[in-house]
């Protein structure tokens, strides 16, 4: 029997299906799924189980090929110049135009780069290819080796909030990375430690050379984590826990690090009022909390969180709804047991 074991980048459901010979002998998935190709004798119609769902039946669902061909129909490709390529970039713009429709077509990618004084300037990266499936094995861990976690989700949704309490229920076992800043060095500080201290043009150089694999501005100072500054946490056989910004996950996705990606996501609009509202949550802006949230403030969370979703989600090993955050703190540090203690997946050419 085949070993074949892919993670579904789509959701599939036989029942909406128009070319599946027969709607009853359909599987049906979600996006995220890990799925045991049981035949792929039929190009066009494979066989396959839900990984871990015990012993269910195998069931037809559609090859790479032809769910290719599908998507490809469904968004016309696009060219760099083509207006409405550029319409869409546009309106991604915030959050390093991440968003363009995605699909299995070819993306450009807008980057945002700080040239001097917080100027941006925007660039294009190399195209993307998200595939219907991809490749996927199991991962047995090492002891004293860690998967880092990142924790990608909107602005406000609570992360800076999660990896704190994780941090101070694991001091010394969870760790975030040492971040370069321009910000001037407080007298109690040690650089080094929490922050590297770095002069700003020498950051917007390094920056700008593409030493960084995030970067940001809080309060007229700049900020950004290198590559190796992740590694070197993951070398001291801690559990790295890093909260990018979404256009960060591309160079983060890699072998060399091996992350666990955990989408951060907001409970439904009256829940996560009512959740926030009663916890008296702040905004931060410029690096203090301040103003409480509006109803506005919610509906752009929600709205960021859609738009993630839709770009990155190929990227998620797991989605977790920060609703009741001891809860949602209690769920991460099981899942970070479980990466510790018991095989996970991950893409096969990270293991080639
Ligand atoms: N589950 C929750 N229930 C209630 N309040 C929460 C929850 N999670 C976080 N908060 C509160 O929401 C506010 C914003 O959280 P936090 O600053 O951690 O978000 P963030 O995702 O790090 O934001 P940013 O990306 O803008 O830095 C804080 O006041 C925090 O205490």
């Amino acid at each position: 029997m085949s070993q074949v074991r892919v993670r579904a980048h789509f959701d599939y459901n036989p029942k909406d299906d128009k070319l599946i010979p027969c709607k009853e002998a359909g599987l049906s998935f979600k996006k995220g799924d890990i799925l045991h190709i049981v035949s792929q004798e039929d190009a066009t119609w494979w066989q396959a189980r839900i990984e871990g769902g015990g012993r269910t039946r195998a069931g037809l669902i559609p090859g790479k090929q032809l769910q290719e061909k599908r998507e490809a129909t469904k968004v016309s490709p696009v060219s760099p110049e083509s207006p409405s390529t550029k319409d869409k970039e546009q309106k991604g713009h915030r959050m390093g135009g991440m968003f363009s429709p995605k699909s299995l077509v070819r993306r450009t990618r807008r980057v945002k780069r700080i040239v001097s004084c917080g100027q941006l300037a925007e660039d294009t990266e190399p195209e993307e290819i998200v595939t219907p499936y991809e490749d996927v094995t199991q991962y047995y861990p090492k002891a004293g080796v860690y998967r880092p976690i990142i924790l990608i989700g909107p602005p406000g949704v609570g992360r800076k909030t999660l990896v704190q309490r994780l941090m101070s229920l694991r001091s010394g076992h969870f760790k975030t990375p040492v971040t370069s800043t321009s910000r001037p060095k407080k007298v109690t500080e040690i650089s080094g430690e929490t922050f590297a201290f770095v002069a700003r043009d020498e950051m917007e150089r390094d920056i700008n050379s593409n030493r960084f694999v995030d970067h940001w501005e809080v309060g007229g100072h700049l900020y950004a984590t290198s590559m190796e500054q992740i590694i070197s946490v993951v070398n001291e056989g801690s559990v790295g826990i890093i909260s990018p910004q979404p256009q960060a996950l591309k160079q983060l996705h890699v072998a060399e690090l091996k992350p666990y990606v955990i989408f951060i996501k907001p409970p439904a609009f009256e829940r996560l009022k009512q959740g926030r509202t009663a916890a008296n949550a702040k905004l931060c802006s410029g690096g203090v909390w301040s103003q409480t949230f509006k109803d506005d403030d919610f509906r752009e969370m929600l709205h960021t969180a859609d738009k993630i979703e839709t770009s990155c989600s190929h990227y998620f090993d797991c989605v977790l709804v920060n609703e009741d955050l001891q809860e949602t703190v209690e769920e991460l540090c099981h899942i970070a047991d479980r990466l510790e203690l018991e095989p996970s997946w991950m893409p096969s050419v990270w293991l080639q």
